[in-house]
């Protein structure tokens, strides 16, 4: 069986990478895989552990016990840890603080990306478009297609805060751009690495979003199969 296809798409907090990942993966009939869900729901084991997700050998302890398991099917997104579906527990604002702990501790960061490939190569499905914050140069710098998707910092905050609608809409920005501050000291996902798409959502609402991300796909892909 051949491999398959593999669509990177990197960003920062809010940029849009999942919802427009999801709807692009539905599009194209292929996998969604949302790395940052493992990050996340490590924070979310870290914590239920009652341990401090800033303390590395914490982290790596709790990722002893890690039974973890995600769903690449964009119509039918969940993920597991153990027995305890934690797909809405993991985007709970005190995971979202906690969760730049777990994803500097190096060894995490090299454990999760060799599931991340396994997770592709074992899909079964034609193509996986992957998102997360270094999957363009590190996780799968080869992928047939490179996206880095942006936008300007307010314009993520208020999508985020609108999402949010019962907290605080400066909290919800401050947390937002802490993250980010946090995150690009482990990974750069706010240049583009050579060979990577920039697409720009700021003046784009969703749907001219995901149509611009399928263009770039569809030059990408072309003949490829
Ligand atoms: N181009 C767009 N125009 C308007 N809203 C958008 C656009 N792209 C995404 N959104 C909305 O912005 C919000 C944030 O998007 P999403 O959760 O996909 O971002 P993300 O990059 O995955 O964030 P995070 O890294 O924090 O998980 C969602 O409500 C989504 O529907
Ligand atoms: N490739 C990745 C993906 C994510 N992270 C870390 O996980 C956090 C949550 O990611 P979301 O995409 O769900 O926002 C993110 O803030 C990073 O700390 C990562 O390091 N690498």
């Amino acid at each position: 069986m051949t491999d398959p296809i593999t669509i990177a798409i990197d960003g920062p907090a809010g940029s849009g990478k999942s919802s427009v990942s999801k709807e692009a993966a539905r599009r194209l009939r292929y996998g969604y895989l949302d790395t940052g869900a493992a990050y996340r729901a490590l924070a979310w084991h870290v914590l239920q552990h009652g341990a401090d997700t800033s303390d590395a050998a914490a982290v790596v302890d709790a990722a002893g016990d890690f039974d973890y398991a995600i769903s690449l099917d964009p119509d039918e997104y969940w993920v597991r840890v153990g027995e305890t579906f934690v797909t809405d527990a993991i985007r709970e604002p005190h995971v979202s603080s906690a969760v730049s702990g777990v994803a500097r501790v190096p060894v995490i960061r090299e454990q999760v990306n060799v599931l991340f490939r396994r997770l592709v190569a074992e899909s079964g499905r034609p193509g996986v478009i992957v998102e997360g914050r270094d999957i363009t140069t590190v996780v799968a710098p080869d992928a047939l297609v490179r996206i880095l998707l942006t936008a300007a910092p307010e314009v993520r905050a208020a999508r985020r805060s609108a999402e949010l609608t019962s907290q605080d809409a400066a909290a919800v920005a401050a947390a937002l751009h802490k993250r980010d501050a946090s995150d690009s000291q482990v990974v750069d996902f706010l240049t583009a690495a050579p060979g990577v798409t920039v697409v720009d959502s700021t003046d784009l609402d969703f749907a001219q979003t995901v149509d611009t991300v399928m263009d770039v796909v569809r030059s990408g892909t072309e003949g490829s199969r």
